[in-house]
């Protein structure tokens, strides 16, 4: 992984009913290794303009009934107030959740979160892991082969909350957009 100091600056705007989505976020912010995570329900004015100077976002919302928390939406529209000026456009833009289960209906609601960057202006990065049963060396990265973005499913130990190889699905993930966004810029 590169030196923190070189990594470019990735804010990840999170929502989390009971945890599990700021677990993962915390390991996408490892990954990236200069990352911001900031909790939608308190936003603050730094927060605005670690979102508005950041050359990456990463957006990470938890799927309620098939699609993004409503209180993720409300955060979404709230930023739109950029789209005018398009004050994120060019930005690199990657999304990630977790669901109950294996499937959930996760799809669903990364569709939502990359129509939205696209509307943004933003360009979409997806996942690139392929794990097994295709690659035997890297067993249970990205098993749920989600490649639109990064998908975890909720561990039922709840001291955990997300099991060690989505973790390690989703350092991967923030790592590849950092890359993305220091080739990018
Ligand atoms: C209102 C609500 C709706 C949910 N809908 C789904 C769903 O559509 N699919 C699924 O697999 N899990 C669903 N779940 C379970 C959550 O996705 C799961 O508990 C997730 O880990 C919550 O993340 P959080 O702790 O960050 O809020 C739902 C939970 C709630 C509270």
């Amino acid at each position: 992984m590169k030196d923190p100091q070189t990594n470019p600056p990735i804010a990840i705007p999170v929502f989390s009913g009971s945890g599990h989505t700021t677990r993962l976020a915390q390991a996408v912010a490892q990954g990236a290794g200069n990352a911001r995570v900031i909790d939608i329900q308190q936003m603050t004015d730094a927060d605005w303009h670690a979102l508005d100077a950041a050359p990456a976002i990463i957006f990470g919302t938890p799927t309620y009934m098939g699609s993004s928390a409503a209180r993720y939406d409300a955060f979404l529209e709230e930023a739109s107030d950029r789209w005018p000026a398009q004050l994120w456009a060019d930005k690199i833009a990657g999304g990630f959740t977790v669901a109950t289960f294996p499937s959930g209906d996760k799809l669903s609601t990364l569709m939502r979160l990359a129509v939205y960057a696209a509307q943004m202006g933003m360009i979409w990065v997806g996942q690139a892991e392929i794990g097994a049963p295709v690659d035997p060396e890297k067993p249970d990265i990205n098993s749920a082969g989600s490649w639109l973005g990064l998908s975890a499913t909720s561990s039922r130990d709840k001291s955990l909350l997300i099991e060690a190889p989505d973790m390690e699905t989703a350092r991967r993930f923030g790592k590849r957009i950092s890359m993305a966004a220091s080739r990018w810029f």
